[in-house]
């Protein structure tokens, strides 16, 4: 584990980035609440729907120009794609976008395939498919999947740069439901472990890092919170805090008691 005082960047297809906090464009009240949540999340990769982009959807005109992308690293989305197929073209598409935002070098693409429209949840055979195919045509695949083992591990074994496999259905703030399986993708994978969507609080952020997870992508919770920037501002805080945790070692679990202080030689009247 790196020392406390060594930089501790996270590290994907080879780009580094200090912050472990990702964060979407969708569902801000306004263009200026989602940059001023930008601002105060520090994040440096923000995750955008190139299909949502490009027919200009609510809350989407505008969305171009409104980030600084000499400082943002843009992450396209293949979200709306029901399958395979139609995910590898706006991949393609999402590379075009990455480079009229002057990032003539970006082939990341945060891929997602997700034919059911009522959970969300991504389809497994689609995401595999469609990440074979993206690799072999160079994208960095950062695929959306329900936490399962031994697909990360598939996925990984195909080339993916990332997992991100989901904490709980897409907005629903439920946080992390699956915990024990998203262990075993941390202790498995051999590339980043992003934790993406249903976070809904700070203290589940700072729960996943504490489990391992090496980064997190949250909307929602920040997106719809009272205040945005405050939240977005909380969420970093907390991603940093459950880094930082994980890098201290916990102290072991017991089922007794310990006292603080040491019994030996204490006064007694018996
Ligand atoms: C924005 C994005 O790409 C999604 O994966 C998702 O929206 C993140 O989930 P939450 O909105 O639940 O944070």
């Amino acid at each position: 584990m790196a020392p406390l005082t060594s930089r501790d960047d996270l590290v994907i297809a080879g780009r580094r980035f200090r912050s472990r906090l990702m964060t979407g464009t969708g569902k801000y009240p306004s263009l200026e609440a989602m940059q001023a949540s930008l601002e105060a999340s520090g994040c440096e990769i923000v995750t955008v729907a190139v299909r949502r982009v490009q027919s200009g959807a609510p809350g989407h005109g505008g969305l171009m120009e409104a980030i600084d992308w000499g400082r943002i690293w843009m992450l396209p989305n293949t979200a709306g794609c029901a399958t395979a197929e139609e995910a590898v073209r706006v991949a393609r598409l999402g590379r075009e976008l990455a480079r009229l935002a002057g990032q003539e070098d970006n082939n990341f693409v945060k891929l997602e395939v997700i034919p059911d429209s009522r959970h969300l949840l991504p389809d497994p055979f689609g995401t595999l498919e469609a990440a074979e195919q993206l690799v072999k045509e160079g994208f960095a695949v950062l695929p959306y999947i329900n936490a399962d083992p031994l697909l990360a591990k598939r996925l990984e074994e195909a080339g993916c740069a990332t997992v991100m496999p989901l904490g709980s259905p897409i907005g629903s703030g439920q946080g992390i439901r699956n915990a024990a399986n998203i262990g075993l993708i941390i202790e498995n994978a051999r590339v980043p472990v992003v934790v993406d969507a249903g976070l809904g609080v700070p203290s589940e952020a700072a729960q996943a890092m504490e489990m391992g997870a090496d980064a997190l992508l949250i909307n929602s919770a920040i997106a719809l919170a009272g205040d945005p920037p405050a939240m977005a501002r909380a969420m970093a805080l907390a991603t940093e805090a459950g880094r930082t945790a994980l890098l201290a070692g916990r102290l072991p679990q017991r089922a007794e008691a310990r006292a603080s202080s040491p019994i030996e030689g204490r006064v007694t009247n018996h």
